[in-house]
């Protein structure tokens, strides 16, 4: 890693947020350093929606600041800040259902080109637009189903169109939200390989329930529990904190005796997960 991962690229400072006499998120810190793969995890209920909504500007804070790139971004909309770089994976919704991943990608890249409301003129004619889509579809593997309305598309595949909207966008800070979640066994496989090879520029930060994704991607880790900061560190920090392992362990009875972090090996270089990684015993819906 160059010394230029030093540099924080998306930083909260102090972050609050209340919900009645709900404390969500308690004063929590975070530094998502340039070219980062930053996992930030936690039981249920820990905060990590709150927090990644603080960041995107979904929810304005109680107390505290947030900046990317140096400036103060606290009061902007969604969407000033998906214009300053930093992006949130999409959930496709109905618009995106009709369509197909090829006309999807042209309107988002058409968008980012600044050709607008022309992205259908834009595709048969704009050869940079008619390139990026390409390269797209080819790096999530969907360039077969590309002429597909994204309703008939296998769930793993539109997961994948989501992160590749997202990277539309071109991102220089990406926040995936849970991109294995409900994905089959089946097709995670080629979902984990894509989201791997992201280009190292984007700093990426990833909020998961899937260990083997988390321990397989991460070169570091935030633990929110009860909305504040529990630890951060490398991989093989966390898989062998015991304070990790006692909030996950006493997590009931999902962290079973052959349970996540229990017994974990930290993984060398943090590129393997930890014997017996699985969800950690937070699903996010049961
Ligand atoms: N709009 C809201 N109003 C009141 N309480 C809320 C609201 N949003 C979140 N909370 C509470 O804040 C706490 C943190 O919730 P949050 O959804 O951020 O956790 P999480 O780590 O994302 O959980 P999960 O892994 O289950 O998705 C919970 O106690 C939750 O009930």
């Amino acid at each position: 890693m160059s010394t230029s991962h030093n540099e924080t690229v998306l930083a909260a400072q102090g972050l609050v947020m209340r919900f009645g006499g709900i404390t969500a998120t308690n004063h929590v810190t975070l530094n998502l350093k340039k070219g980062a793969r930053h996992a930030l995890i936690g039981p249920n209920g820990a905060g990590k929606t709150t927090l990644v909504n603080l960041l995107t500007g979904v929810l304005q804070p109680t107390e505290g600041r947030i900046t990317l790139e140096g400036r103060d971004i606290t009061g902007l909309a969604p969407h000033q800040r998906v214009a300053r770089g930093m992006v949130r994976t999409f959930q496709i919704n109905q618009l995106f259902d009709s369509l197909t991943p090829l006309q999807t990608l042209a309107l988002t890249v058409s968008q980012q080109s600044g050709l607008g409301a022309k992205w259908w003129q834009a595709l048969g004619q704009s050869k940079p637009v008619a390139e990026r889509c390409a390269q797209l579809l080819e790096q999530f593997h969907l360039t077969e189903v590309m002429d597909q309305p994204t309703r008939v598309l296998a769930y793993g595949k539109r997961r994948l169109l989501e992160i590749a909207i997202a990277l539309a966008c071109e991102p220089r800070v990406l926040l995936l939200d849970e991109p294995v979640a409900g994905v089959p066994a089946g097709e995670r496989e080629e979902l984990l390989q894509t989201v791997a090879a992201l280009p190292a520029d984007v700093s990426v930060l990833l909020i998961e329930h899937d260990m083997d994704l988390v321990f397989s991607f991460a070169n570091y880790m935030t633990v929110l529990v009860n909305g504040t900061l529990l630890t951060e560190g490398t991989p093989d920090q966390i898989a062998n904190d015991p304070q990790v392992k006692a909030v996950y362990l006493g997590h009931g009875e999902e962290a079973n005796a052959a349970g996540p972090l229990q017994g974990a090996k930290a993984p060398s270089g943090g590129s393997a997960a930890p014997a017996g990684a699985g969800s950690m015993g937070a699903n996010p819906h049961g």
